[in-house]
């Protein structure tokens, strides 16, 4: 009996570790979701183009497998997130930090994505990207514009990146990681 409980806990933990953990990357039009994909799969910028629908990448980081959807942030394509909301275990928020006009577009829609119930156990990491221009606000200011210390009953954290040169990224994946594997 005891083999076969142990059996049983290897071939899950088996089944988990092999599984790659869905994750959703959102955020407006042009805040440097798939330059931030490409970089994470490919260690490198890529010239992008606005996404009109998804790209979708396998990253591995730290033995975690993730299956990393980046989809189309335009407004005429929003609507559409939710059809990916199923199944999915974190949400990486990106923002585009310099682009103060938009944050309260970029709180709105987060908060409106937030309160879907298929969403309700989501971690949540936000990057508050380019920081390299003059004019970005950093993790705190931006987390504040956004709303995020009004949060209830989700796990979140905000990490200030550059998806140009990839500073910071590797920084808000680490708490993401140790995120899912604590869950
Ligand atoms: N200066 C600066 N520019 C960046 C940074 N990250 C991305 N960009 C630029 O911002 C523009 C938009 O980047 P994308 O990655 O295509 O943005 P996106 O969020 O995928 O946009 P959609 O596909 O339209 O939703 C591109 O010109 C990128 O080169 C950054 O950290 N700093
Ligand atoms: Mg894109």
């Amino acid at each position: 009996m005891g083999v076969t409980f142990s059996s049983l806990y290897d071939a899950l933990w088996l089944w988990r570790r092999e599984t790659p953990v869905r994750i959703l990357m959102l955020g407006l039009d042009s805040a440097g979701k798939t330059t931030i994909l490409y970089r994470l799969q490919l260690g490198e910028v890529i010239s992008t183009i606005p996404t009109i629908g998804f790209n979708v990448e396998s990253v591995e980081y730290k033995n975690i497998k993730m299956q990393v959807w980046d989809l189309g942030g335009q407004s005429s394509i929003r609507p559409y997130w939710r059809c990916y909301y199923a199944d999915t275990a974190a949400i990486i928020y990106v923002i585009d930090a310099a682009d103060h006009e938009r944050l309260a577009t970029a709180r709105a829609e987060l908060l409106a994505m937030l309160a879907e119930e298929e969403l309700a156990n989501c971690k949540l990491l936000v990057y508050a990207n380019k920081q390299d221009l003059p004019n970005a606000l950093d993790e705190g200011q931006v987390g504040a514009a956004i709303g995020l210390n009004e949060l209830r009953d989700r796990q979140w954290s905000i990490w200030r990146c550059c998806a140009k040169d990839g500073t910071g990224l590797s920084e808000g994946l680490d708490w993401l990681v140790d995120a899912l594997r604590n869950k």
